[in-house]
Parts: structure tokens; C-alpha cells; sequence
């Protein structure tokens, strides 16, 4: 089966411009995510024109809310037969396995965002968050499969030690992917995707060094080569 590690962020303010960048994808290579700015735009209409063009949709809303509103919110998000969704695993047990509940049965598979990767220790004690990112993240990580859902996202520099405490099966899926002498931009827990992958990455979230660039598709070949190769290795 044709399992695609890239999935590729279209960050992007509206229908047009995402689609136009779509077409120059090959959806053999990448998947998609659709995130909060180009969903709230452009709606289930796009996730459904998206899946036409036969990408599979990663529905990146990252739903935190009380468990009876993230569990409805993650049925419609399922009800429209997305590959992928997300919620904040900050929601706590209750939330979580009301989220899983919402979604047993579908083929959507529902992760839980660990800590986002923008956040560095710093800004962890700003609001009074003790511990290292990496403690956090590995509780976060084992309160969501204890509590049933399919993985989580996180930095890849967190990947080997989740890979080797949650073991093999449990999605790792890692934005904050960067080219060795690619522009870090706004994300600070980065990596390259040799070795996301080595360190045990399923998937890896790469928006702007792709969607930026001014050849998309060769710039995604080029990411996918370095994954094939890692992979292999
Ligand atoms: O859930 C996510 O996808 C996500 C979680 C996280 O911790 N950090 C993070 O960057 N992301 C998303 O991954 C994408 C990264 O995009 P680039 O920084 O342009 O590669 C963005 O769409 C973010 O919303």
C-alpha cells in the first residue's frame, strides 16, 4: 500500500491558493493537513474537493474543549471521512477518551498534540509549566495511548524517547521539520527529516520549505528522497 510520510500544511488563507498549490503536488508522494486559517476560510467544501483530487486530509483543528464538545466536534470532523484528526492532549483523560469514543467505529484516525513546537522551556515558565519540554511531552504522549487514540503529534526531537516508551504501533507524527540549511522561521524544537525518521517519526508535517518554495513538487521529491533514504537505512 502507498503510505506517504510527507504531509504537507497547507497554510493558506484561502480555496484558490491551496488548490493551486495542490495541483502541483503528486498525491502519491503527500498527504495533506488542512489547518485552522484555510478550514475556517474555505470549509468541508475544500476537505471534500481535496479528497477528489485523492489526498488524504490530516484535519488539523486541534480541538481543547470540555469533553462533550470535543467529542462532537471530533464526530463531525470524522463525519466528513477525513484521513486525520487532532486535539490537544493539554484536555486532560476525560477529554481524550470522550474524543476516542467519538470517532471508534470511523476510519478516521484521531492523535492528541503533545506540546506545540514553538514552545521551548522558556515559555513553559512563563506560565508556571515546571519541567523539561521532553517530561511533559512523554506524559502527554502516554496519558493519550492509555487512553486509546492512535498517536501524537510532537517534536522529533522528542521521537526516539517517545518511540521507546510507547513502543511500535503508536503514531508519531512530527512537525517543526526543516532542510539542514533550511530557514527555521517561527518553530524552535526542529529537525531534519533523516532524522526524524531515524529516531522513529511515522510522519512528518513540512509546510512553508515546500508550500514557499518557488517548485513545490521538487522541493516535496526532495524531502520524500531524504525520507525513502532514511527509511532504508
Ligand atoms: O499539529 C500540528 O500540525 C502542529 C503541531 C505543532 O506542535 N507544531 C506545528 O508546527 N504544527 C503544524 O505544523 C505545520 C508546520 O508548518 P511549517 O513550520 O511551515 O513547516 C503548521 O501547520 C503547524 O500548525
Amino acid at each position: 500500500m502507498n503510505d506517504p510520510r510527507i504531509i504537507i500544511a497547507l497554510d493558506f488563507p484561502d480555496q484558490t491558493t491551496a488548490l493551486n498549490l495542490a495541483a502541483r503536488l503528486d498525491h502519491k508522494l503527500c498527504r495533506v493537513k488542512v489547518g485552522k486559517e484555510l478550514f475556517t476560510a474555505a470549509g468541508p467544501q475544500l476537505v471534500e474537493k481535496l479528497m477528489q483530487l485523492g489526498f488524504d486530509v490530516f484535519l488539523d483543528l486541534k480541538f481543547h474543549d470540555i469533553p462533550n464538545t470535543t467529542a462532537a466536534a471530533c464526530r463531525a470532523a470524522a463525519s466528513l471521512g477525513v484521513w486525520m484528526i487532532n486535539v490537544h492532549a493539554l484536555g486532560g483523560e476525560k477529554m481524550l477518551r470522550a474524543a476516542q469514543q467519538a470517532v471508534e467505529g470511523r476510519k478516521t484516525k484521531l492523535i492528541a498534540v503533545t506540546l506545540l513546537t514553538s514552545m521551548s522551556r522558556d515559555d513553559l515558565r512563563e506560565i508556571n509549566i515546571a519541567g523539561t519540554p521532553e517530561i511533559i511531552v512523554q506524559q502527554l504522549a502516554l496519558l493519550t495511548q492509555r487512553c486509546g487514540l492512535h498517536g501524537v503529534v510532537c517534536s522529533a526531537l522528542e521521537a526516539a524517547n517517545l518511540r521507546a516508551v510507547t513502543g511500535k504501533g503508536f503514531w508519531l507524527v512530527t512537525p517543526g521539520i526543516r532542510a539542514s540549511d533550511g530557514n527555521q522561521d517561527d518553530q524552535v524544537r526542529i529537525a531534519t527529516p533523516t532524522s526524524a525518521i531515524h529516531d522513529g517519526a511515522d510522519y512528518l508535517v513540512i509546510g512553508r520549505p515546500i508550500t514557499r518554495s518557488l517548485d513545490p513538487l521538487t522541493a516535496l521529491q526532495r524531502f520524500n528522497d531524504e525520507v525513502t533514504v532514511a527509511l532504508n537505512n
